[in-house]
Formats: structure tokens, C-alpha cells, sequence
């Protein structure tokens, strides 16, 4: 006892203790007034002028849903030429949204970035370690994998099967409208379409999002929508883990992973059941019976090893993830700016009729669709937003220097829109950007047209995703006259950025609110 009356003389005081933290606590506003803790000072950069210790936590909260948005706010605020930067504790995000910068981090200083650990435990509950999630060694070797697969002969033929059945699908449920003169959802209905497509091709089922019975949401449509828009605020939100428990949306998001989880280990179980997964090499290149599931089931690693249960799921639905929401909200974002601008459908109706069939080749003969896809695809990039972090130091072209650490922030639907980039009518739906003087489709570097990605992560399904659009496209326009529903421009909800309408929070851009188009059937001139 005497011993520890000996020791507590010697700590200080709680005043003292009260007093040391105050002190402490003022060094720490004093050091961090401009940027949130755990970050430095950077007058090479503006950054946001936010709270002290905080940084632009608050801003970064209110926008969660819209972080675009603030970035484009930032960028107008701006009062220098430095490059803009934000913090919030722990992390400096700095704007790189210009094609050389890009360049630099997606191509020539590749090795040093990365998607980082905060981003694959944020996706990790519904993309596993599919290729979306994953850096370094896991993503090198899925992308070889999945490289080989779209290179496969095979892949031509699948695509086209499943597409054609799909496209059918699609054109009896708008004549249904048609016939009735009812208005519907486009974007909703895009939804189903490369659902049901995306299903097919991945797993050789029909999910019956097309069905012409009922216009309601399939579990795993609903499922998979629910899951991707809380995996997108969960990227605004450092406490993702805290609030989705208090809230509900753990559970609600245990129970959307197990409808996906479900849904994929059926399907893989049962054709490992009926041995299906060990396709002979000549046969990969007969069609029938093949879907991306069989491709994946037969390919095997440099041990000789096949893919595990796990790593097909992972695969198969990332591959569903990559192209179904973002084909959809393309040819949504399109079908809008199209409506907008009527003058530019006849031509696509006229060289549509010239080229006849459309094909997995074909259609890049297609100039003017393929066109006015790329400018709706520019002005409303289905991915809007990434950020990478870097493994180390690095400057950038123009001096930006970056800190190991620093996330390095684009965004393509800002890009779309800067003069700086596109020129003075960036803001303008203009296909013609896209075509050259001899009428052939103008050849963008990938790195300022970055709708796709660039470098070494570059959308593996570029030509698939155009393919597809410039088919529905073709097929829709062919055969109707669409039109905005009667109060819809009036009534539908805006962005303040440029007063189109207003896109819903998500990893990806869909709109808030429905795409409500009234079809006729089209009687030819
Ligand atoms: C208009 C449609 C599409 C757009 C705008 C688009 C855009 C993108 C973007 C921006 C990325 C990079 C995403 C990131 O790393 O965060 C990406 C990656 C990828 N996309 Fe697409 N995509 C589209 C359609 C498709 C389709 C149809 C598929 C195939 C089914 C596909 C397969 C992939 C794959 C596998 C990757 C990962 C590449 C990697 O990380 O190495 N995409 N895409």
C-alpha cells in the first residue's frame, strides 16, 4: 500500500493532466488549421478549406452521395492554379481529372498505385476478390484469366446468342407498351435487359428479369441494386462499419450478399455436379452450351489448378457487375440526350438500314451510333468517379507531387465537361466530336476519352459494351418513335452541375428518377 501511495505522488495531477492535453490539443489545431489529422500541410496544393483536425470530413459527410458534386464545386471555388485537394483524417485526396495525369498513374508510374486496402474491404462483401477489388499478384492473375477469356472465339458467339434472344425480349416488352400507348421506365427497363443478357451470357440462365408478365424487380436485380448503391456510400463514410450496424444496413446487406451468393454457388454447384466444368479445348470453340461460367470453369492456373468455388463466383459476378449497370446507364444517359436532340436519330435510323446485319465485327461500321454512344457515354461516363492510392513518392507531369500514401482522385464526368480538356463546347451533346473528316470514327487517346479506363486497367469489354449499345440502339430506333413522357422534363429532379437530370448515388451514374418515354410504333417515311 505504502508503496503505491509512493508511485501516485510522483503522477501528475488531473489539473496538470487537463492542462498537458489542452496544451497538446492546441498544438494539434494549430498544426493541422488548414488540413484534417493524420495529413500535412501542402502549400504546393489548394486544399479545401475545411476545420481544423477534421479537415473536409463535414463536407465530405453532406455530400457522401454526390462527392462529384464537391469536386466540382471545389474546382470552381478554386482561387489559384495549384492543384485541388481535400483531406479528411488519415487521407489527402488531390485531383488528377486531366488525361496527362492519368497517363502518368494508369500507364507510365503503374507499379505505384493502387485500388489500396480501404477499397477492397469496402467492396469485399459483394465482389469478393474479383478482378474490381483486388490489386497486384490476385488482379495480374485474374486479368490474365479473364483476358483470355474475351479473347476466345468462343466469346464472339455467346455474346451474339445471348444478346439476339435478350434484344427480342426487349422489343416485345416496349411493343406491349406501344399497343396500349402507355408510358414507361427506359432506365429500368435497360436494367432488365443487360441483366437478363449479362446473366445469360455469364451464366447461361435466364433470371426472368425480362419477363413480359411483370414489370417487378427479380430478387437478384433488387439485390444487386441494393448492394451497389450502400457499397458507394460506404466510400464517403470512415465509420461504414459503425453506422451500417446501427442503422439496419449491415443485416440488409447480409442478407443482398446471400441472395447473390446463392444464386451463383446454385449455378456453379450444379454444373461441377453434372461435370460440366471440364470442357475439351475443341470444343471451346463450338458455341452451344457455352457460357462465361464454362469458360472460367476450364481455365487453369500455371499449376494446372482450376478455378476454386469462390474465385468462379468472384469472377462471374464481377464480370455481371462490370457490364450490367454500366451498359444500362450508357444507353439510358444516350437514350436522354437523344430525345433532347432528335436531329441526331434519323441518321443513325439511315446507316443502320444500309449495313443490315449487325454483328460483333459489323457494327463498328456504324459511325453515327457508335458516335452519338461515345458522346453520352462522355458527358454521363458510367464510372463517374475513382480514386488510387500511392504505394510511394511520385511527381506528376506539371511538378504535381504526390506522398506515399496521397489518393489520387478522377473523375470522368468532370473531365467530360472541362473546357481545358474537350474545348469550349464540352458541355454541349455533340456527336460530330467523334467523327473525322473523312467520316470515320475519330481515334481518342484513352487516357482524354477515359470512359473505359486506360492503361493497364483498361475495361476489358469495351467492344462488347459498344456492341451491345449500338444493337439496342439500332433495334429500338428501328422500329419506334420515342418520346418524353408528357410532364417528365417539367418533373424531373435536376443536377445542379448542369441541369440535367439528377443521377442517384451509386459506384456507378444511374438516374435518380425514372426515364419516363412514351414509344409509337414507327411507320416508315
Ligand atoms: C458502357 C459500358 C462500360 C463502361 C463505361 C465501362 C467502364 C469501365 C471502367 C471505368 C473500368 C475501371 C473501373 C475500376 O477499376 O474502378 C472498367 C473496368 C472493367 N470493365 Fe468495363 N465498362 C463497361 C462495360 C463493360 C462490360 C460489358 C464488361 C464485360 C462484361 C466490362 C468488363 C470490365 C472489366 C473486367 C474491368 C476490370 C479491368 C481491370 O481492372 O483490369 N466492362 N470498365
Amino acid at each position: 500500500m505504502e508503496t503505491l501511495a509512493n508511485a501516485a505522488a510522483f503522477l501528475p495531477s488531473t489539473s496538470v493532466l487537463v492542462a498537458f492535453l489542452a496544451v497538446y490539443f492546441a498544438y494539434l489545431v494549430f498544426t493541422h488549421r488548414n488540413c484534417a489529422l493524420g495529413t500535412n500541410e501542402r502549400p504546393d496544393l489548394e486544399t479545401r478549406p475545411g476545420y481544423p483536425i477534421i479537415g473536409n470530413l463535414l463536407e465530405f459527410r453532406a455530400h457522401g452521395d454526390r462527392i462529384v458534386n464537391l469536386w466540382i464545386w471545389g474546382r470552381e471555388q478554386k482561387t489559384t492554379n495549384k492543384p485541388l485537394s481535400f483531406t479528411v483524417p488519415g487521407k489527402r485526396f488531390i485531383d488528377v481529372s486531366k488525361p496527362e495525369l492519368i497517363e502518368a498513374i494508369q500507364k507510365t508510374n503503374f507499379s505505384n498505385y493502387v485500388k489500396g486496402p480501404a477499397t477492397h474491404a469496402r467492396l469485399e462483401q459483394i465482389l469478393g476478390d474479383g478482378i474490381f477489388a483486388v490489386d497486384g499478384k490476385k488482379w495480374h492473375s485474374q486479368r490474365k484469366a479473364t483476358s483470355k477469356i474475351f479473347n476466345a472465339n468462343s466469346f464472339r458467339g455467346i455474346i451474339t446468342q445471348s444478346l439476339d434472344a435478350n434484344l427480342e425480349k426487349l422489343l416485345a416488352i416496349i411493343r406491349r407498351h406501344a399497343d396500349k400507348g402507355e408510358e414507361f421506365s427506359l432506365d429500368a427497363l435497360f436494367f432488365r435487359f443487360t441483366l437478363n443478357s449479362f446473366a445469360d451470357l455469364a451464366f447461361g440462365v435466364d433470371v426472368g428479369a425480362l419477363s413480359t408478365e411483370s414489370d417487378e424487380p427479380v430478387p437478384f436485380a433488387a439485390a444487386f441494386d441494393f448492394a451497389q448503391s450502400i457499397l458507394a456510400l460506404r466510400f464517403t463514410n470512415p465509420f461504414w462499419k459503425i453506422t451500417e450496424r446501427f442503422s439496419g444496413q449491415a443485416k440488409a446487406m447480409e442478407e443482398a450478399s446471400k441472395v447473390l451468393d446463392d444464386f451463383a454457388f446454385k449455378i456453379i454447384d450444379e454444373r461441377v455436379k453434372q461435370g460440366k466444368g471440364d470442357i475439351k479445348k475443341e470444343q471451346k470453340d463450338e458455341v452451344a452450351g457455352l457460357d462465361l461460367l464454362s469458360l472460367c470453369m476450364a481455365l487453369r492456373d500455371e499449376n494446372g489448378q482450376p478455378m476454386s468455388r469462390r474465385a468462379l463466383r468472384d469472377a462471374v459476378l464481377n464480370l455481371i457487375i462490370a457490364g450490367r449497370d454500366t451498359t444500362a446507364q450508357a444507353l439510358s444517359w444516350t437514350m436522354f440526350h437523344l430525345l433532347t436532340r432528335p436531329e441526331f436519330i434519323d441518321p443513325i435510323r439511315t446507316e443502320v438500314e444500309e449495313l443490315g446485319v449487325i454483328d460483333y465485327d459489323s457494327y463498328k461500321n456504324l459511325h453515327q451510333t457508335n458516335a452519338v454512344f461515345s458522346e453520352g457515354l462522355r458527358l454521363h461516363p458510367s464510372v463517374p468517379k475513382a480514386a488510387w492510392q500511392a504505394l510511394g513518392d511520385d511527381v506528376l507531369p506539371g511538378g504535381l507531387r504526390i506522398e506515399k500514401g496521397d489518393f489520387v482522385l478522377w473523375s470522368d464526368l468532370m473531365m467530360g465537361r472541362d473546357e481545358e480538356v474537350w474545348g469550349e463546347d464540352a458541355k454541349e451533346f455533340k456527336p460530330s466530336r467523334w467523327v473525322d473528316e473523312k467520316g470515320e470514327l475519330r481515334k481518342e487517346s484513352q487516357f482524354k476519352a477515359h470512359m473505359f479506363n486506360s492503361g493497364y486497367r483498361l475495361c476489358l469489354g469495351q467492344d462488347l459494351a459498344k456492341y451491345e449499345a449500338s444493337a439496342v440502339l439500332a433495334a429500338v430506333l428501328r422500329e419506334f418513335d420515342l418520346s418524353f413522357a408528357p410532364d417528365y422534363l417539367e418533373t424531373v429532379p435536376r443536377n445542379a452541375i448542369d441541369g440535367t437530370p439528377e443521377y442517384a448515388p451509386s459506384l456507378t451514374l444511374p438516374m435518380l428518377a425514372p426515364l419516363r418515354v412514351i414509344a409509337k410504333h414507327r411507320t416508315k417515311a
